[in-house]
């Protein structure tokens, strides 16, 4: 049974951490707080867990948040994760850094499974049936997607992949991840077009989270762990045991992974960019397309939660 903690935190918290398949958890985080909250666009995956991580340089507690996107228990299926909630719960903690965490199937032969990848661009395969958008309804909002991961976060997280090499991470630094929408996986004939296309690496989640962290104006990196070489290999088809066995022989490179990008985030020589002053402000302009008289009273109220004061 786990120890009973606070259900509210005082103070912001500048950095989450999402944790996908086989990371249900970061057990060797302090816990402080649970908080079950809800949002205009209902409720989180899981409780939001603040966890207490020590600042290398000088001991003081820094706030994590951590949430389970498929539930305490990986109850929820890929379309079933509520991604605009626990974005917008985020967000209204303060969260302006997101570190997100996947199990992924390679596409590649040099992307070896339990090897880890910091993706730079993704291919959208997810089938439209996951709300993917805070601007509708009445209000009409139009982001940048270029650059879909944060590149000065990426830039980190991926100097700290770097470091650890040495003690078995191996870590790609870039790459492109295709989205599908699952739950089944791919057929031959996909897994080899996403090879034609070049992609390097595909998983059932990265989207809508990472368009939904843009458009709530928090830098968002996926650190991706490759669990199987899908199905193009011609032999041994990715099946979830194969995927779970590789998640738990290699949690203790991804805790050091983890661990390693907190601490250097904790340094305020990152300050800027863990508050993500980059990209602050970016939603009063790209959300103000809709005339004051035609927008609707319903996604007026719950951008306001959102985004207080941006579009009085
Ligand atoms: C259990 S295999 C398919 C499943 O694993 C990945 O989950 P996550 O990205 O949350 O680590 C993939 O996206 C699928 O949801
Ligand atoms: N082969 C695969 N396809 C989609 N998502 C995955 N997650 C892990 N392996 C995967």
């Amino acid at each position: 049974m786990s120890e009973e903690v606070a259900s509210t935190y005082d103070g912001a918290v500048r950095i989450a951490v999402i944790g996908g398949t086989g990371l249900q958890q970061l057990p060797h985080f302090t816990r402080v707080a649970s908080i079950e909250t809800t949002t205009p666009w209902g409720t989180p995956s899981s409780p939001i867990t603040i966890l207490h991580h020590p600042s290398p340089s000088n001991g003081e507690p820094i706030p994590i948040a951590f949430i389970s996107r498929h539930g305490l228990h990986h109850e929820l299926a890929p379309h079933e994760v509520p991604a605009r909630a626990n974005i917008a719960a985020l967000r209204k903690l303060g969260v302006r850094t997101i570190i997100a965490f996947s199990a992924v199937g390679s596409l590649q032969e040099e992307f070896k499974p339990r090897d880890f990848l910091v993706p730079d661009q993704v291919i959208d395969r997810t089938k439209g049936i996951r709300p993917f958008t805070f601007f509708e309804g009445g209000m009409v909002g139009h982001v940048g997607f270029a650059d879909p991961f944060d590149e000065s976060l990426a830039k980190v997280v991926r100097k700290c992949g770097h470091t650890l090499q040495g003690d078995g991470v191996v870590l790609h630094d870039r790459g492109t991840l295709i989205c599908m929408e699952g739950p089944q996986f791919s057929t031959r004939a996909e897994s080899n077009l996403y090879r034609s296309w070049g992609a390097h690496v595909i998983n059932m989640s990265a989207l809508p989270e990472a368009k939904l962290a843009k458009e709530a104006e928090i830098g968002y990196v996926m650190i991706c762990m490759a669990t199987d070489y899908d199905c193009w290999r011609g032999h041994e088809d990715v099946n979830v045991e194969m995927v779970m066995a590789h998640m738990r022989a290699n949690s203790t490179n991804a805790r050091h992974f983890v661990s390693a990008v907190l601490d250097e985030l904790s340094k305020s020589e990152h300050t800027d960019l863990v508050a993500a002053k980059h990209l602050e402000g970016m939603m009063k302009g790209a959300g103000s397309i809709t005339a004051k008289e035609g927008r609707k009273f319903d996604a007026a109220e719950k951008l306001g939660w959102l985004f207080p004061g941006y579009f009085d």
